[in-house]
């Protein structure tokens, strides 16, 4: 059985050496959907039995790995040091530094190496992180599955 949960979070961003339009500071409404695959917990009087993870717990998860961090934040590729040095003479700025250019290819592979562990399989149901999906905008997304993360 797969399951999945969709958390939503702003940002910004730049690609630097974009040829267009992307390496200009914005920002967006990003939406990460994270899929889990699992068995359907069977246990009588359990509270999440029927479920294959509840979608409260998933939702949790998401925001203390990844969501919370990246709301609000300008996510910055840590080789770009104009922005970075630009960043650090905001006080208390939320900056993120990133090990990668943030694409959604990149930012949907950062995110599931960040949530990767933290899907663990509790109940013996076989529990684990199936895709991140990442959208930047409601027409552009990136997948990062396990075969291809
Ligand atoms: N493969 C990728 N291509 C692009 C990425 C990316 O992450 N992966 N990112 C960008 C930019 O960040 C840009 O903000 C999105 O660009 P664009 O396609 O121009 O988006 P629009 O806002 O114009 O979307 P419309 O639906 O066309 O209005 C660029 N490419
Ligand atoms: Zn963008």
């Amino acid at each position: 059985m797969l399951i999945t949960r969709r958390l939503e979070f702003d940002a910004g961003h730049r690609i630097p050496d974009h040829r267009s339009q992307c390496r200009h500071l914005h920002g967006h409404r990003y939406a990460i959907e994270i899929t889990l695959a699992g068995e359907v917990i069977e246990a009588a009087g359990r509270p999440d039995t029927g479920m294959v993870m509840d979608f409260s717990e998933v939702k949790e998860i998401a925001r203390r790995c990844v969501v919370d961090a990246w709301d609000h934040a300008f996510l910055a590729y840590r080789g770009d040091t104009a922005l970075v040095a630009f960043l650090a003479t905001l006080p208390g700025h939320k900056t993120v530094l990133l090990d990668a250019v943030p694409t959604a290819e990149n930012l949907a592979r950062i995110a599931f190496g960040l949530l990767d562990p933290a899907y663990q399989d509790t109940f013996g149901n076989h529990l684990r992180l199936e895709r991140v999906r990442l959208y930047e905008t409601p027409n552009c997304w990136a997948d990062a599955t396990r075969a291809r993360a």
